[in-house]
């Protein structure tokens, strides 16, 4: 019986084309021949947007929703203002398809960069909220542009949302060797959002008794990321610390090229969308510099997400020795499109 993969792509801006066309390259590597992949480019960004003002229009939301995935390369350009397509585009499209398990793992691959001393042993995966916290746009502004403005940006913090992303970050944790669950907020200041966080969290634990949990207050994660990263196996936060953690966390296990994400939809009710953390990096953008590793480390989690186990960890794999190879630096002598090329001819062969 034949097999159809049907993916939307949404390459974006700056590098985000550069990396996307390396992860297809490889994604087409290493599917199996009985596997039919049909892919569909959604021309999104700052492109479309200069062009003809739009974001993401109602009928480019329907077309994306009838693929199996997404894969996106990243979004947001110095020429359009800023949020307009953060905002408008890439949250938008979180938002409207319910990717609430923002899934961000961290492993420190043998002989790649590192700024930590000891070469600790890192692997962990961050469990960011990725509907609500204080990027829902529950805010504005008064006296816009005077020396009296006053502008408000409310964190949102449902009960149904924390409990949905806190019961997959248990169940998570379950399922790899350490259990260990930790939760990062700020419960000390933020004391509405962040006791919401941690009734839930306790409550939810106690039907978890084989998994050890912890909690820490955010300022003092970022100590721990770099003093103690091997203490950390599964972390639950909400969407801005998520967000903040997770550049720090690439940061410490080879550096942002590295570093792949999934936004998931753990209903299936919409697409799950694949990407790299790291955003369109316009100060590099166009000079083939970009690492594409963490937008094929991402076509890893995309294929896992689909059931195809194999071919993810034939990625993995691939992107193991590819990294062992290199110098021990962050910087590649390689172009974008030649790491790309070796990771085809290594999940190929
Ligand atoms: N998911 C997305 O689409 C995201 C979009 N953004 C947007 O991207 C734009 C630039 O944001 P920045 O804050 O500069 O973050 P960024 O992640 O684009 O860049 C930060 C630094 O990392 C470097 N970098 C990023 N990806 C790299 C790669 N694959 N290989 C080598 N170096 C890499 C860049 O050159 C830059 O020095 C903004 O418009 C921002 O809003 C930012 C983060 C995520
Ligand atoms: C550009 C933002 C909307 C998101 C971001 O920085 C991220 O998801 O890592
Ligand atoms: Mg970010």
């Amino acid at each position: 019986m034949s097999r159809s993969l049907s993916l939307a792509v949404i390459p974006g801006d700056g590098i985000g084309p550069e990396v996307v066309a390396q992860g297809l390259k490889v994604l087409t590597a290493v599917l199996p021949q009985d596997v039919k992949l049909e892919t569909t480019e959604f021309d999104l960004g700052a492109g479309r947007w200069h062009r003809t003002g739009e974001t993401l229009p109602d009928a480019d939301l329907e077309a994306l929703k009838g693929h199996d995935a997404i894969l996106l390369g990243a979004i947001g350009d110095p020429s359009v203002p800023s949020g307009v397509l953060e905002r408008g585009l890439l949250l938008k499209l979180r938002f409207a398809f319910d990717h609430y398990v923002n899934l961000r793992p961290s492993k420190l691959f043998p002989n790649t960069a590192t700024p930590l001393a000891g070469r600790p042993e890192i692997d962990f995966v961050v469990v960011r909220e990725g509907t609500e916290g204080p990027y829902t746009g529950n805010g504005g502004s008064l006296r816009t542009g005077t020396p009296a403005e006053v502008a408000t940006e409310v964190s949102l913090n449902t009960a149904y949302g924390v409990e949905r992303v806190v019961r997959d970050a248990y169940a998570r944790a379950d399922s790899r060797p350490r259990k260990k669950l930790t939760l990062v907020h700020k419960n000390n200041v933020l004391v509405y959002a962040g006791h919401l966080w941690k009734n839930i969290f306790d409550r939810v634990g106690r039907e978890y008794p084989q998994v050890t949990t912890d909690y820490l207050h955010v300022d003092a994660a970022t100590i721990f990321f770099v003093t103690q990263p091997d203490r950390f196996d599964v972390i639950v936060t909400d969407n801005l610390f998520g967000d903040i953690l997770t550049d720090l966390a690439a940061a410490v296990t080879g550096g942002i090229g590295l570093a792949a994400s999934a936004n998931i939809n753990p209903d299936r009710t919409f697409p799950s969308m694949f990407e790299p953390v790291h955003g369109s990096a316009p100060d590099i953008a166009g000079q083939g510099k970009a690492d594409p590793t963490a937008t094929v480390l991402s076509v890893a989690l995309l294929l896992r997400h689909l059931g195809f186990d194999a071919e993810a960890a034939r990625i993995e794999e691939a992107v193991a020795a590819d990294l062992a190879g290199r110098d021990g630096t962050a910087a590649s002598a390689r172009t974008t499109d030649e790491i790309g090329d070796a990771l085809a001819v290594r999940v190929a062969s």
